[in-house]
């Protein structure tokens, strides 16, 4: 396929299992089909376990699929890795692929000859990267000096180098404060605009709310939606969400409440220290009464009705693929 007309990337019903103990056969990727087109950002989302880093990495040819295609620009990954290699730049969370003990720079140039690119490119070409992620001043100090968002911020640096016009960013945002957060965003989404096509997995659904112009949604190795993040929040239409603030609640609360008349998905998180209870009902039938006594006398701190947002509506998805 011609490299200038193929989509950025086109997965077609890649598959991916594994041996696990026993001899049991577990299926990290069923079937995934999806499309990156030229300079769209596609979100990929799922809980743990989902097969969001399988599919990474079976688009960064470190991971061979058992059956099906994936192509970046047309090249296909299995049989034309290294070409498909040359168009894609990989950036990964945390703390793997970075020499701690090498400076910023030293890193860079260290990579950039990896990446073959010629000596008198390199320089000028890392100082450009290293100015538009915020690094210059920074590029003499040794890595294990660096705040988890700068070395984020170098990781960028390292996965734009050879100038690729695709780039797979893995859970980028992984441990990273919300201003460092936010910044990466916006750096994220200055390479869109430049022109660069991107595949995004990530668990922060404002991160791909705010970024995404497509995203799919996995569970267990399986495509169970895809749609632009308005088009699934439309989804829940008509759903209402019961936000109860409480303290003490565990798996039998949320058994219980999901049992309730009306009650579509419940979700329990812990946030600043408290426990956040987010209850899914139509707009028809008001749950306010039965979830507070569905708590059975636990300490509540407050109540709150609102819209679904991109995450209520994920929340609903999963759940509602488990029934
Ligand atoms: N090397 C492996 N050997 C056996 N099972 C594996 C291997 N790699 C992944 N798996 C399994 O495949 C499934 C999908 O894993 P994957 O890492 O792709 O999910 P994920 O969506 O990226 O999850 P997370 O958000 O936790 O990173 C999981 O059940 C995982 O345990």
């Amino acid at each position: 396929m011609d490299e200038s007309t193929a989509p950025a990337i086109q997965i077609d019903e890649l598959s991916r299992s594994f041996k696990g103990p026993q001899g049991r056969v577990k299926h990290a990727l069923d079937k995934l089909s999806l499309c990156v087109g030229r300079g769209e950002l596609v979100g990929l989302l799922g809980p743990n376990g989902a097969g969001k880093t399988s599919t990474a990495k079976i688009l960064m040819t470190v991971l061979l699929p058992t059956s099906g295609q994936a192509r970046i620009l047309g090249h296909d990954v299995v049989r034309e890795a290294q070409a498909a290699r040359r168009v894609t730049g990989v950036i990964l969370g945390g703390d793997a692929g970075l020499y701690a003990r090498l400076s910023a720079v030293d890193n860079l140039l260290l990579f950039a000859d990896l990446y073959g690119i010629p000596y008198r490119e390199q320089k000028p070409r890392i100082r450009d990267l290293l100015d538009m992620v915020g690094l210059l001043g920074n590029e003499r100090k040794r890595v294990e000096s660096f705040s988890r968002g700068m070395k984020q911020r170098l990781h960028i640096a390292r996965g734009l180098l050879h100038d690729p016009d695709v780039v797979i960013l893995d859970e980028p945002s992984n441990g990273i404060d919300p201003v460092g957060a936010r910044e990466l965003r916006a750096l994220i989404r200055e390479q869109v605009r430049g022109g660069r096509s991107v595949l995004l997995t990530t668990h922060y659904m404002f991160e791909a709310d705010e970024l995404c112009d497509r995203v799919a949604v996995m569970r267990d190795g399986v495509k169970i939606a895809e749609g632009t993040p308005e088009s699934l929040k439309k989804q829940t239409d008509g759903q209402v969400v019961l936000t109860v603030q409480v303290s003490g609640a565990g798996e039998g609360h949320v058994a219980r409440l999901r049992a309730l008349p009306g009650v579509r998905s419940v979700g329990l998180a812990e946030r600043d220290g408290s426990q956040i209870l987010d209850v899914h009902s139509g707009q028809e039938t008001d749950v306010t009464a039965a979830v507070l006594a569905g708590l059975g006398g636990l300490p509540v701190l407050q109540v709150s009705k609102r819209e679904p947002t991109l995450e209520d509506a994920y929340v609903s998805l999963i759940s509602q693929d488990r029934t």
